[in-house]
Formats: structure tokens, C-alpha cells, sequence
């Protein structure tokens, strides 16, 4: 494997000149989505990375200092939709391999801080045109196959999402570096510099995006820091792909150490080293809360206050007005509901439908998903596939009997799932008469979503039902034509979502476009794909210069 020492990039030459001039990044357009029509080129190069990717079996390593670290303590990535078949043989880290990583990410530090920051972002576009061109096909492959995304939800994952979070967020990094104070008074010169955190920062990433994986151990590392990396082991193969696209793209040894495993072998020793500077976390959030909760147990034991930025889960609604157009919300529904067998954090989960619409939206609900094909990844047909693993397929079986034994709920389409080959779950549309029932509640993580009817003179009052059912506060959206139920809406769910969505779904934010991320239960908010989280990887510095000497000490009134 490529392996680029700091040294080699950062030469003492390159450390004495510095930079000479004052660069601009070329603006980012966002990437492309390609379409896969049949006869298209993509689509060639896919259907030959599918066979590429299916017929091998990835020894994943840890990734500690450029060296590859084979522990032996395996666990197998399967495919979602044929647990039979294994991807690839993950090496857990050893408490050993952490502490290593957490030591080869201190020393790097200096020398990757030191590097002029266009040769840093520099890395990052290359990495984003290498996933924008000879990689894409196996980056797509791979989530297809190894999380069980469609080419659709895979080209938005692997390709599309992976290479803007590179491209857009060098361009946040070179706009936080141009804020500088404002004003200099005679004789001073003031200067902002964005240093990285002392320390390193943990990267912990979720199953359910590779473009999240890469946003999280990378948008630290732009801003001048070192990452030790943990993937989710369900998503190793996609995260070690791009890891090395990284690597290819010229990231020196040392800057991200990429250490699968054991979630708490590798957060307690990170956790527990005083030099911990960041944790930069996306997933549950009971896991999140743990992790934070672990950090703030030991403040007083590391050398700063480690930053913490955690997006977490959601429960995200649709809400319809009577005066929706209700073909284009139940379309919106579906997507937001089914796609990526509603296993995006944003997923649509709760449907607040008028009495007036309910008969309508829901005919048209269970007939279109009747329509809804639920096959393999590599099926051009199917919308939907299996869900990650056995823990995830059990946990919404447990959600899918709750609803079909309770007295206050009807299951209306789906409810039926079956793991014999794969972990493939109907979607599911239930109906209840509680707004308060638990699947309107707690984040299920599936492809199943429960609607509420409501009195079409109660509109202000559910608002308010919405806002406050349940505990998360990530994604929503309401459809209406009228401008003043609009207004209304907008203003009583300003707190029960992070990304608030008019006439479209509660999923698909762009980067670049809709920075994203949720606050009460379901995170910081400190928006990924945004100045804004950037931010949260620097520790500033003031400079003040003074060009004239102090000729005496006595303030001016007193001579
Ligand atoms: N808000 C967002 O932007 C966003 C985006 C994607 C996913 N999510 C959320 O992520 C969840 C789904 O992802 P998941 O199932 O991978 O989440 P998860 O919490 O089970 O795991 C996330 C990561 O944490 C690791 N982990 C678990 N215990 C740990 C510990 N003690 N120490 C260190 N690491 C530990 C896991 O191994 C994994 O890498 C959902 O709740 C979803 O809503 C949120
Ligand atoms: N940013 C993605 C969701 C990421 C979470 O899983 C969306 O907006 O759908």
C-alpha cells in the first residue's frame, strides 16, 4: 500500500518558504448524480465492480502510523440481503493498537498542523476527483453490496456525498481562515490564527453513510488535526475503500489512524487519554450519551476540554395541511418512508394527516406500496433492500408485533419480515389513534412509518402534539398550499427540527446546500457540511503586533 510520510511532504525547504502568494480553492460545484440509464457507461463499470467486489473476500487491517495491523481478533462483514455471504474479515483493534494509533496521531500533529494549508486541502480534492472518477464504480459497489443500498442510494452515498463533504468543506476551511479581526489601531497589527485542538480527535462513525464516515475523520484533519477513526464494523468495507482513497490522494502516515473494532475497547482508551482534543461522533444517541457523559467524568484529567460534536437520532415527521397537495406528499412520503429501507437518520416516521386528506392519502399509500419492489442491491428495480444485521432486523420485529398487538394501532400495509437469507423487512404503514403511541416516539431505524389523523380544526393543536412528541428534534416537513397555514407551521415547529423541509421530504439535505443536523435528543447541531462545524475544530489564537516601541509608561493625562 501507497504510504506517504509527513517528511516527504513537508520538506524543510517547503516549512522555510511557506506560502508564496495567497491562494484561492477553485469554487465547488456540487457533484453530479449519475443516472445508470441502461447502455450508459456507469452503468458498464458497475455491473463489473459488483462482480469485483462480490467474488473477493477484504482482509481489513487497522491503519496505525501507514502500517497495516492484522490482529486476528475477526469479525465478518456479511451482505444485509445474503448473510451468507461474507465481504470482508474486519481486524479489531487491541487496546494495544489503539493506544498506538492515539500515539502516532500526537506525533504526526505538529508537521500535518505546520503543512501550508493549501497542500493539506490539496489532498482533499484530489481525494474527491479520485471518488469522482476511476473509484466511483467500487465505492458504489461496495456500499450496494456491503450496506445494502440501491445504485441510487449508493450514488448518493459513495459518490456524490463523499466527494462534495471533500470539495465543500476545503472551501469552509479557506473562508475560516480569511475571517480576521476587523480592526487594527495605529501602529498594530491584529491577526486570527485557526490552530488545530491540542491533542487528537476520535472520530466515531454510524453504518449508514460512508460519506459520513469520511466526513467525520476529515473535516477535523483539514482544519489541522490528527484523527484516530473508528468505523462501524457493518460498514467496514466502504470506510476502508475510501481510507485508502485518502491514502492514494497523498494523506501522510500518521494523520488518520483507522481503527475498526470494539466500540468500548476503542472509546475507553481514547476516552480515558488525557490528550483527547475532540470527539466527533455520529450515531445513536444512547451511544453519543455515553460517550459524552464518559468525557465529561473526566474533566480535570486531560489537558484541555475536549470538544464534543455528536449527531445522533431522530424521529422526524410529515405533516400535512388540508390544503396539501396530496399526490406530491404521499410521493415524498414514500421516498422519505422507504428509501434505504428508512435507515437514514432523517428517515419519515411519523405522518400527521388531516381527517379531510386521510381516506386519500391512504389508499394511495398502501396501493403505491404494493408497488414497492424489496430485492437485492444490484436488482435496478428494487427500491428497497434488507436492513444492516440481525440486531436491527430483531429490534423492528420487536416494533412490528407491538403495533399489530395494540388495541389502539392497525398496521395497514407490510408488517411481515423474514431473515431466512437476508434481514429484509416489508415496509410498513401503521395507523394509530395515539399521537403518543411508542412507534410515533422512539426511533425505530426501519421502514416503517405510522400515521395520525387529526380533526382538520385541530391544525394548530397537532402542531403543537407534533413539536413536542417525541424526544428528538432532527428532520420535519410540512406540505401545504395555503401560505398562512405555512407561516403557522413553520413558526410552531421552529424547535422540532434542525432541517425543516416546505413541500419536500424529511430526507436527501445536500452539502453545500442544506447544512445538516438536529438539536434536543438528536445532537449538538453543529451542522455537518457547514462552516459551522469546521469551526469546531479550531482553537483560535489572537496575535497582536505592535510595530512602535513604548516610550514611557505614564498614561497621556498624566505629563
Ligand atoms: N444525526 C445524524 O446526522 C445521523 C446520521 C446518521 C446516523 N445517525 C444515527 O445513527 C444511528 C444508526 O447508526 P448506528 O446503528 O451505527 O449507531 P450506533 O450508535 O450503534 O453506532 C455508532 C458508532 O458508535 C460505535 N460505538 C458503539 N458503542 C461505542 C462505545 N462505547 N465507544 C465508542 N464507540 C462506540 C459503533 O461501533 C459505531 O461505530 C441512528 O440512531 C441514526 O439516527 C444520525
Ligand atoms: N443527511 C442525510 C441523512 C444522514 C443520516 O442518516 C439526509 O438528509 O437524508
Amino acid at each position: 500500500m501507497l504510504r506517504t510520510r509527513i517528511s516527504a511532504v513537508l520538506t524543510p525547504m517547503t516549512r522555510a518558504y511557506g506560502s508564496l502568494g495567497t491562494f484561492s480553492l477553485p469554487k465547488p460545484p456540487s457533484e453530479p448524480m449519475l443516472n445508470y440509464a441502461p447502455g450508459s457507461p456507469e452503468r458498464a463499470a458497475l455491473a463489473e465492480a459488483l462482480t469485483e467486489v462480490s467474488g473477493e473476500v477484504v482482509d481489513i487491517p487497522c491503519v496505525v502510523n501507514g502500517e497495516e495491523v492484522y490482529t486476528g481478533d475477526v469479525v465478518e462483514q456479511v451482505m444485509p440481503t445474503r448473510h451468507s455471504h461474507v465481504l470482508a474479515r474486519v481486524h479489531r483493534a487491541s487496546q494495544e493498537t489503539v493506544q498506538a494509533a492515539i500515539d502516532a496521531s500526537l506525533e504526526a500533529r505538529a508537521e500535518w498542523a505546520a503543512m501550508p494549508a493549501e497542500a493539506r486541502f490539496a489532498i482533499f480534492r484530489k481525494a474527491a476527483d479520485l471518488v469522482a472518477s476511476k473509484h466511483r464504480a467500487k465505492m458504489c459497489a461496495t456500499v450496494m453490496l456491503g450496506t445494502g443500498k440501491n445504485v441510487w442510494q449508493a450514488e448518493i452515498d459513495a459518490a456524490v456525498e463523499t466527494i462534495d463533504f471533500f470539495r465543500f468543506n476545503t472551501a469552509f476551511a479557506e473562508d475560516i481562515y480569511a475571517m480576521q479581526p476587523p480592526q487594527n489601531a495605529p501602529g498594530n497589527w491584529n491577526r486570527s490564527e485557526y490552530r488545530p485542538l491540542e491533542g487528537f480527535v476520535l472520530a466515531v462513525s454510524p453504518f449508514n453513510f460512508c460519506a459520513i464516515g469520511a466526513n467525520l475523520c476529515t473535516a477535523p484533519a483539514m482544519m489541522g488535526n490528527t484523527v484516530v477513526w473508528k468505523p462501524a464494523s457493518t460498514a467496514a468495507l466502504g470506510n476502508y475503500y475510501v481510507y485508502n482513497i485518502l491514502r492514494e490522494a497523498g494523506l501522510p502516515d500518521g494523520v488518520i489512524n483507522f481503527v475498526p473494532g470494539s466500540g468500548p475497547v476503542i472509546g475507553d482508551t481514547c476516552l480515558n487519554s488525557p490528550h483527547l482534543g475532540g470527539l466527533h461522533f455520529t450515531g445513536s444517541t444512547e451511544t453519543f450519551n455515553s460517550l459524552s457523559h464518559a468525557i465529561t467524568s473526566n474533566y480535570g484529567k486531560y489537558v484541555g476540554y475536549p470538544r464534543v460534536v455528536g449527531e445522533t437520532g431522530g424521529k422526524n415527521f410529515h405533516f400535512l395541511h388540508a390544503s396539501a397537495d396530496v399526490r406530491s406528499a404521499v410521493n415524498n412520503t414514500l421516498r422519505g418512508a422507504f428509501e434505504y429501507q428508512g435507515q437514514k437518520c432523517s428517515a419519515t416516521s411519523r405522518l400527521y394527516v388531516p381527517a379531510s386528506l386521510w381516506d386519500e392519502v391512504r389508499d394511495s399509500l398502501v396501493a403505491e406500496m404494493a408497488n414497492i419492489k424489496v430485492g437485492q442491491p444490484y436488482e435496478f428495480d428494487a427500491f428497497m433492500t434488507a436492513v444492516i444485521d440481525k440486531s436491527s432486523f430483531d429490534n423492528i420485529s420487536r416494533y412490528l408485533a407491538a403495533a399489530a398487538a395494540a388495541p389502539d394501532a392497525e398496521v395497514l400495509a407490510g408488517g411481515s419480515a423474514d431473515d431466512s437469507e437476508g434481514y429484509f423487512v416489508e415496509p410498513t404503514l401503521i395507523h394509530t389513534t395515539d399521537p403518543h403511541f411508542l412507534t410515533m416516539e422512539e426511533e425505530i431505524f426501519g421502514p416503517v412509518l405510522t400515521a395520525y389523523v387529526y380533526d382538520d380544526d385541530k391544525f394548530e393543536e397537532t402542531l403543537e402534539v407534533c413539536a413536542s412528541t417525541s424526544p428528538y428534534a432532527l428532520t420535519g416537513a410540512v406540505f401545504a398550499r395555503d401560505a398562512d397555514a405555512l407561516l403557522t407551521a413553520d413558526a410552531a415547529l421552529k424547535d422540532a427540527a434542525g432541517n425543516f423541509y416546505v413541500n419536500d421530504k424529511s430526507t436527501g439535505a445536500v452539502v453545500g446546500a442544506q447544512p445538516f443536523g438536529g438539536a434536543r435528543a438528536s445532537g449538538t447541531n453543529d451542522k455537518a457540511g457547514s462552516a459551522l462545524n469546521l469551526l469546531r475544530w479550531v482553537s483560535a489564537r489572537t496575535i497582536k503586533e505592535n510595530y512602535l516601541p513604548l516610550d514611557d509608561w505614564r498614561y497621556p493625562h498624566m505629563e
